[in-house]
C-alpha cells in the first residue's frame, strides 16, 4: 500500500471516519464474494477525499459501510467518534440523520417540492429549527438564491445537484459521502459541482468523500483513496495528476 504518512502531514488531525478490519462478503461458500477485505483506513476531517479504483473493486460498498447504509461482515466503522455497529436500526436512523450527509448521482430530490422545500425536508423531518444565516450562507455559495422558488423540473442537472447538496450541507453533518456526483451531469455542470464541494471544504471546513470514476473529478479532491479487490491499495495525499495515474495504472497492469 503506498501511503504518505497522515500524522507527518498534519499532526493532530482529527479522524471523521475509521473503518477496522472492515470485511464484508456476499453470500456463502464458493458463491461468496468478497467485496471488502480487511480495510483499515482513516480519513481526516475537513479533507476531501475521492474513492478509486477498477469496477467491482468494492468502492460502493465501502462507502456504504462507511455511512452506514449497510452492515459489515466484520470489522468497525467510527464516524465522528461513534462505532456504527453498537447501533440498532432506530439509533442508527437517527445518527445518520444527524452526522452524515449523502449526494446521489441521480440527485434525489422530491419533484412536486421546490428547491427550497427539498433542502429544508431533512432538517423538518428530525425536528431541527432551521439556522437561517447558515442556510442563506450555503444556498449563496452553491449559487441557487435565486432558483429557491423552483421545482426540481425547472431546474439545470447542475443546479439540481447543487440543491441537493446544500440539502446535505445545510444540517451541519461530519461527513458528507457523495456516489458519483457527476455521474449525470456533462462536462462543464460537473467542474461547477466539483468546485462547490471543494468550497464546502476548503471555505465551511466539511469533510467529503466522494466515489468516483473520473481522473478529472479526483483532481478535485485533496487525497485519493484506490480501492482493487476489495483491499485498499493506496491511500494518496494530495497527489500529483502524474502520482495519481501512475498508480492507477499500476493496478491495471
Ligand atoms: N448485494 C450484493 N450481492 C452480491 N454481490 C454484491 C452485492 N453488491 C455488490 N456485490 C459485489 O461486490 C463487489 C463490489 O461491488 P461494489 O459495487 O462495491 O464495487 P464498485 O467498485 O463500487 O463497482 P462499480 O464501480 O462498478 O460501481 C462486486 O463483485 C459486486 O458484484
Amino acid at each position: 500500500m503506498t501511503t504518505t504518512q497522515l500524522d507527518q502531514h498534519q499532526p493532530g488531525s482529527v479522524v471523521a471516519a475509521r473503518a477496522t478490519g472492515l470485511t464484508k462478503t456476499y453470500g456463502h461458500g464458493e458463491s461468496a464474494v468478497h467485496a471488502l477485505r480487511d480495510v483499515d483506513l482513516a480519513l481526516l476531517e475537513g479533507r476531501f477525499t475521492a474513492i478509486m479504483g477498477p469496477s467491482g473493486s468494492g468502492k460502493s460498498t465501502l462507502m456504504h459501510c462507511l455511512a452506514g447504509l449497510d452492515a459489515a461482515t466484520a470489522g468497525t466503522v467510527e464516524v465522528a467518534g461513534r462505532e456504527l455497529s453498537g447501533l440498532d436500526d432506530t439509533a442508527l436512523t437517527l445518527f445518520r440523520r444527524e452526522h452524515i450527509g449523502f449526494v446521489f448521482q441521480a440527485f434525489n430530490l422530491l419533484p412536486m417540492l421546490t428547491a427550497r422545500q427539498n433542502i429544508l425536508l431533512p432538517l423538518e423531518l428530525s425536528g431541527v429549527k432551521v439556522d437561517r444565516d447558515h442556510f442563506d450562507e450555503v444556498t449563496a455559495m452553491l449559487g441557487i438564491t435565486d432558483r429557491l422558488g423552483h421545482l426540481p423540473s425547472e431546474l439545470s442537472g447542475g443546479q439540481q445537484q447543487r440543491v441537493a447538496i446544500a440539502r446535505a450541507l445545510v444540517a451541519q453533518p461530519d461527513v458528507v459521502f457523495a456516489d458519483e456526483p457527476t455521474g449525470n451531469l456533462d462536462s462543464d455542470s460537473s467542474a461547477e459541482v466539483l468546485g462547490h464541494l471543494r468550497r464546502s471544504v476548503k471555505e465551511r471546513g466539511m469533510t467529503v468523500v466522494m466515489v468516483t470514476h473520473e481522473l478529472e473529478a479526483a483532481a478535485y479532491a485533496d487525497d485519493v483513496v484506490v480501492i482493487r479487490d476489495g483491499r485498499v491499495d493506496a491511500h494518496l495525499i494530495e497527489p500529483s495528476q502524474d502520482q495519481l495515474v501512475a498508480v492507477l495504472r499500476r493496478k491495471v497492469a
